[in-house]
């Protein structure tokens, strides 16, 4: 029998009130069965709010640099189980042990970069109008935060929204994927094992209508979403009508733009990994590859000879590049766009099916697949398939390139290969997304650099970097008013003119 594990509430596990559990098993093999977890209802989420709100008084009054030591341990042992971590995301989700290593690594640099940024939160001083009066902001947590996450990066990506909202002070409920409990539950052990408080990390189990149950509670203050536009969209509709701050990561289709100057040795790189690392499932991959049709040809079979050469297999297992999709669905959307493709006018160039391997058969694997002949307009150029399926459309000029990369509702990562500075520095301004890269791919950001998209990728705000405190704090301004008398501001005080 597989491990049964539990929420974590109140600095206890415990069981669901429902007393229902789901498996999350290996997409590689989904004969193995990771593990049971709750099956969570409304009353947990109720119990898991509750709790944090005993606890936020307490938190949000322990000194900043306090909270921030505790961040320090939690790096620390994020850093000594790395490993452990690392296998049992990529037991869980799939992506290679190189790239879940790297996973946790943005984890651990991110309890190191909020564990700083405790002694940084800065309020301002201001000279008042009036005499003998003070005027500063302060910076106050915003209260229960409600954190909701996708299951491909479940350790980097839940790390990315809680550590900067316990370091500013807020309690938090966080509710993983229901594909990835298993990084979640670890997570928190983490959590509990480094002497976070009881209440403060709240976690809960269970699939979208807990997530729902969490967006509509009225004691949740903040919502910090990272997932699909489509389920995106809907809670900003609910939190809309609640007034309920919200900040949102969702979909993209990213653009990689090789210029006829570029180097192609570098591009072929980029392409590679930004189009199938993690299997084509993360939200920054390459999945448009706009090329100057001068090296159109050379590139694409440059391509071909490369990917076919890849690894497909478990990523625990030595010399693997691409591991599975995450399950079925997942599988079914990316094999349903092989009909898509050609029917539209796309020419399947290589992939395009399962491995012949039957040593694969047990898992969600797909081979490496590229199209060309692919236009602006279509379904492959415009929908997010999460999967390791590139589509190259070819372009004659730096404004075209930019014109169809720009062509997407999405705008989260983009990239530019070419050895002319003046198109580097006009793409860093032409290009419609939060994250552009020049002469590298189109992947994420650095723990300390904001992360996020513009138009149906986000909703203004950013995780990572300085900007994400913004998002977990409310300024408050403050006056002290010492002359002893009644000083009208807001009133005609400007001295009589001359
Ligand atoms: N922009 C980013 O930083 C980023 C990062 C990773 C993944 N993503 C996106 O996430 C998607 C893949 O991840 P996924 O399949 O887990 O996404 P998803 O939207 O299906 O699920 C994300 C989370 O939302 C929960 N959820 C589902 N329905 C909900 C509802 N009605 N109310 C509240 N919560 C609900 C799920 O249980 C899960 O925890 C892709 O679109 C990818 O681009 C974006
Ligand atoms: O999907 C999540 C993000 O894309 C992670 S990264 O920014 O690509 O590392």
């Amino acid at each position: 029998m597989a491990d049964l594990f539990q929420n974590y509430i109140d600095g206890t596990w415990q069981a669901a009130a429902t007393g229902k559990t789901f498996a999350s098993r290996n997409p590689a093999s989904f004969q193995d069965v990771v593990g049971h977890f709750p099956a969570s209802g409304p009353a947990d989420v109720d119990d898991a709010v509750a709790a944090a709100q005993r606890a936020f008084d307490g938190w949000s009054s322990t000194p900043a640099p306090e909270r921030g030591r505790i961040l320090k341990r939690i790096g620390d042992l994020l850093l000594a189980r790395k490993d452990d971590l690392a296998d049992a995301m990529t037991r869980e989700m799939g992506k290679p042990l190189s790239e879940t290593r790297g996973d946790v690594q943005e984890a651990i640099d991110t309890a190191y970069y909020a564990a700083s940024e405790t002694r940084r939160l800065f309020g301002h001083t201001v000279p008042s109008e009036l005499p003998d009066k003070f005027n500063m902001s302060i910076r106050r947590p915003v209260g229960v935060c409600g954190i909701i996450t996708a299951w491909n990066f479940p350790v980097a990506v839940p790390t990315w929204k809680i550590f900067p909202a316990i370091a500013s002070g807020n309690t938090v409920v966080f509710k993983p994927s229901e594909e990835s409990p298993h990084c979640g539950a670890l997570l928190l052990q983490v959590f509990a094992d480094a002497g976070l408080p009881a209440g403060v990390v709240n976690l809960v189990q269970g699939d979208g209508t807990v997530g729902g149950a969490l967006v509509e509670h009225p004691s949740v203050d903040a919502i910090s979403f990272t997932g699909s536009t489509e389920v995106g969209t809907k809670i900003g509709e609910t939190c809309g009508r609640l007034n309920k701050k919200l900040s949102l990561e969702m979909g993209g289709k990213n653009p990689m733009i090789v210029m006829e100057d570029a180097d192609l040795d570098l591009a072929l790189e980029g392409v590679l990994w930004g189009a199938y690392g993690t299997t084509g499932q993360r939200c920054t991959a390459t999945s448009r590859l706009i090329v100057h049709e001068d090296v159109h040809d050379k590139l694409v079979s440059r391509i071909q000879e490369a990917a076919e050469d890849l690894t497909l297999g478990d990523g625990r297992e030595d010399g693997v590049d691409v591991g599975p999709l995450i399950n079925e669905d997942a599988l079914k959307k990316v094999q349903s766009y092989m009909e898509i493709g050609p029917d539209e006018g796309a020419t399947l160039v290589f992939g395009g099916d399962t491995p012949d391997d039957p040593t694969l058969d047990d898992g969600y694997f797909f081979q490496p697949t590229l199209f060309t002949d692919v236009t602006p307009n279509m379904r492959l150029a415009q929908e997010e398939i999460f999967g390791p399926v590139l589509s190259v459309l070819t372009v004659s000029s730096y404004e075209e390139a930019v014109e169809v990369a720009n062509n997407t509702d999405y705008g989260l990562s983009s990239s530019i290969y070419t050895e002319n500075v003046r198109n580097a520095f006009r793409a860093m301004h032409d290009l419609e997304a939060g994250i552009t890269y020049v002469n590298g791919p189109t992947i994420g950001a650095e723990a300390h650099m904001p992360f996020g998209g513009v138009k149906g990728t986000g909703n203004g705000h950013r995780d990572g970097g300085w900007e994400v405190f913004d998002f977990y704090t409310e300024t408050k301004t403050v006056y002290v008013d010492y002359s002893g008398q009644l000083q009208k501001a807001q009133m005609d005080n400007a001295p009589d003119a001359e």
